[in-house]
């Protein structure tokens, strides 16, 4: 059997230097071209890439994703920055070609679609809950994707729940110390030095808490996922978010 092309944009930063790494060595996969900021992105329908993984940068990533769609090309999208707007935006551009998949996944790590699951179980029985994402400095956005998909999964069982809003009696805050609200759950973001990528989410209700923390210390610990996603992509056209189906946890 021949081997799926793959192509890798964003393959000099940190995750997309990762991921080259590991589709060079996953079997069944040919990595056949590797692009940054100044390669043309024809550089992947030359090589024939077939499917592509994105981890760019949210500036860039919708006009990699026009690309590849146009041409055929199924993506695995790593890259952060897919709020709901986004995701609406991107199945609009998938479907103009309905048999290209589009796989749009917040993180790859095993343990961190896990933990986003554990707490989309959890969030029901919990009048609190509040996110810590904590990070790597050179990371250019927050909140983080994980933990923006993690609130929308939380405030969607909450809603499906009937549950009210969090309680909190917060009304003087003018620099802004309880974090972003995002669908309604309180996100905090920490920078620092020493850190990859790490989450927390806090439960609390009548004299009890849960804490469900995730930490990845290596981004090997994305590689796994990616190339899970690589594989499975073509066999779902049109848009997916999260990895969880392709898990087998749906
Ligand atoms: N889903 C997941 O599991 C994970 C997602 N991420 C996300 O992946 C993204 C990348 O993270 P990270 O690797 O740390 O970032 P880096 O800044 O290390 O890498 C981004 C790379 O993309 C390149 N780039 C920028 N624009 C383009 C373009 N138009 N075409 C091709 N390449 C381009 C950059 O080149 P240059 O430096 O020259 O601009 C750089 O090499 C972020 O959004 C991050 O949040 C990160 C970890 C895990
Ligand atoms: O930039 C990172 O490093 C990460 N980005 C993703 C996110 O925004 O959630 C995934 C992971 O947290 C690492």
């Amino acid at each position: 059997m021949s081997e799926l092309k793959v192509g890798v944009l964003g393959a000099r930063g940190r995750m997309g230097s990762e991921s080259v790494r590991a589709i060079e060595v996953a079997e069944g996969l040919s990595l056949v071209a590797a692009i940054d900021a100044d390669d043309p992105l024809e550089a992947l329908t030359d090589a024939g890439a077939e499917v592509v993984v994105d981890f760019t940068n949210p500036a860039a990533v919708m006009d990699n994703l026009r690309f590849c769609v146009a041409h055929g090309i199924h993506a695995v999208v790593g890259t952060s920055g897919f709020d709901d707007a986004r995701i609406d935006e991107v199945r609009a551009i998938a479907a103009e070609s309905p048999e290209v998949g589009v796989l749009i996944v917040p993180n790859f790590s095993i343990g961190a679609v896990l933990m986003m699951r554990f707490a989309q179980i959890a969030a029901p029985y919990f009048e609190s809950v509040e996110i810590v994402e904590l990070h790597h400095p050179a990371k250019v956005d927050a909140p983080s994707g994980t933990a923006t998909r993690t609130a929308a999964m939380i405030a969607e069982a909450r809603r499906e729940a009937g549950s009210g809003p969090v309680p909190d009696a917060t009304t003087t805050d003018p620099l802004g110390a309880r974090g972003a609200v995002v669908d309604g759950v309180h996100v905090h973001a920490v920078r620092s030095r020493g850190l990859v990528a790490h989450q927390e989410v806090l439960f609390g209700d009548l004299g009890e808490t849960l804490t469900i923390r995730h930490d990845s210390v290596h981004r090997e610990s994305f590689m796994p996922g990616v190339v899970a996603g690589v594989r499975g992509v073509g066999a779902r056209p049109g848009v997916t978010v999260g990895l969880d189906t392709v898990l087998g946890l749906d």
